[in-house]
């Protein structure tokens, strides 16, 4: 699929709900299968990723639902799943397969896991490594290193890991096994990453314990079936505000967005920078902090992201790298390689491609440096089927001389199925 840009010509202006939560929709799904008795989902994300996760946990022999306007799980317990007949398919998922794997690790059965060509290139030793000290026999490309991966749990010890590096899906996928290993499995990491998983344990009913840059669990603990609110997901947000800082005049109120500062990295960077948002409304749905954010155009500066913001901002990079282009000064960017593993290496991919629009910016070992503020003009980008780079090259049309073509955009169903539409009603069309 392939979509046209057109620049806006008169404003953005409205008011959206945005869809669910990406990192809360799993882990409600899978938490909710791991349960004792029914759960129920609301404001489940209906992206691609997260129909993946609900694929494999039935293949698994959980019963999921589809209802009016929530997603019925009834739960089987920690102990409840049964041998897959066929391979678990993660999609494009690097959330999926690497949750998964932690809970497949305490199976006492055989699993293989596979995904697409982009998850075949993204590292999965860094959960592999560790499930196999905590005695979970698990074999793939290279030792294990790459997909397809086959796992045969069972009884696991626990561990105190020290993660090299920051990453929500490494901490939840060891903390998901400890859920089946004898005695305390304990996660500490560099800088502290989405804490999502350690909130909706908690709600399902397991204590956890946490500290700055650590989480642990006591294996044994049972979940039990409950109600999950599903916030508005910040890093779809993400889109919608750097749209609204972008484009002169406009003025965007987005609804129910999650804020938890694991995650608000943005709303920092956005502030820094100067622009013009206003957080309202501060409220809790289940166990996440919510808010709902207004965002007018206004001038902006440039800003150094590195350190500690990285996690509480790495999926909002392509993005900020648009707002940075229309920065006074030079944006810098570092600490992020990480980018390199994500569904593309995004280092590459939004600089070569902002590039081709007359952006002003240029890679880094770790990041990407952005002079600004330039203008941009129209010609036909790649997404190379990555979401987030689809969306970001999306935004760049708005305010580009002549449109932008982006392709392969079929991708943003992955965690924003409704952008393209979003777009339009707030550009009035
Ligand atoms: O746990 C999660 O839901 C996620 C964690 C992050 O990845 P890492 O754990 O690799 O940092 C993030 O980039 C991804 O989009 C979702
Ligand atoms: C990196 C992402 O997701 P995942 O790792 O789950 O594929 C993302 O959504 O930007």
């Amino acid at each position: 699929m392939i979509n046209t840009v057109q620049p806006i010509k008169h404003t953005l202006k409205g008011s959206l709900r945005i869809p669910g939560d990406k990192s809360i929709s799993h882990r409600a799904v899978l938490f909710a299968s791991l349960a004792e008795g029914e759960s129920r989902i609301y404001g489940f994300l209906h992206g691609e990723d997260c129909l993946s996760t609900i694929s494999c946990m039935k293949d698994l022999g959980i019963d999921i639902q589809e209802k009016h306007d929530y997603i019925y799980v009834e739960g089987k317990g920690l102990h409840g799943l049964r041998e897959p007949e066929n391979v678990l398919d993660a999609g494009n998922s690097g959330t999926t397969i690497r949750l998964l794997s932690g809970i497949l690790a305490g199976q006492d059965f055989s699993s293989v896991l596979v995904g697409d060509a982009s998850i075949a290139k993204r590292p999965m030793g860094r959960v592999t490594g560790p499930l196999k000290m905590m005695n979970a026999k698990v074999d793939g490309r290279a030792y294990g290193s790459y997909t397809p991966l086959h796992i045969r749990g069972g009884s696991l010890k626990a561990i105190d890991y020290l993660s090299p590096v920051a990453s929500a899906q490494v901490k939840s996928s060891i903390l998901l096994a400890g859920l089946y290993a004898r005695g305390e499995t304990k996660v500490t990491e560099p800088f502290k990453s989405r804490d999502h998983t350690e909130r909706m344990l908690e709600t399902f009913g397991v204590s956890l314990g946490i500290t700055d840059r650590s989480a642990s669990v006591t294996g044994g603990q049972s979940l039990k079936g409950t109600e999950i609110h599903v916030p508005g997901d910040i890093s779809s947000a993400a889109f919608m505000l750097v749209a609204g800082a972008i484009v002169p005049g406009s003025e965007i109120i987005l609804e129910n967005v999650g804020m938890n500062p694991t995650r608000t990295g943005i709303i920092d960077v956005l502030e820094q920078m100067g622009a013009d948002l206003t957080v309202n409304n501060r409220r809790h749905l289940g166990g996440e902090p919510v808010a709902d954010l207004t965002i007018c155009y206004s001038s902006l500066s440039s800003v150094t992201i590195d350190g500690d913001l990285i996690p509480r901002l790495i999926d909002e990079i392509p993005a900020i790298a648009v707002l940075a282009t229309q920065a006074e000064g030079t944006t810098v960017i570092k600490n992020a390689e990480e980018l390199k593993v994500k569904e593309t290496n995004r280092i590459d991919t939004v600089v070569y491609q902002l590039k081709k629009l007359g952006a002003s910016i240029e890679p880094t070992e770790d990041g990407m440096i952005i002079h600004g503020k330039t203008g941009l003009h129209g010609e036909t980008v790649e997404s190379y089927g990555d979401h987030r780079i689809g969306m970001a090259m999306a935004l760049c049309g708005l305010i580009s001389s002549t449109p932008v073509t982006v392709k392969d955009t079929e991708a943003i169903a992955v965690s924003y199925p409704s952008f393209f539409n979003n777009l339009a009603y707030l550009s009035g069309e």
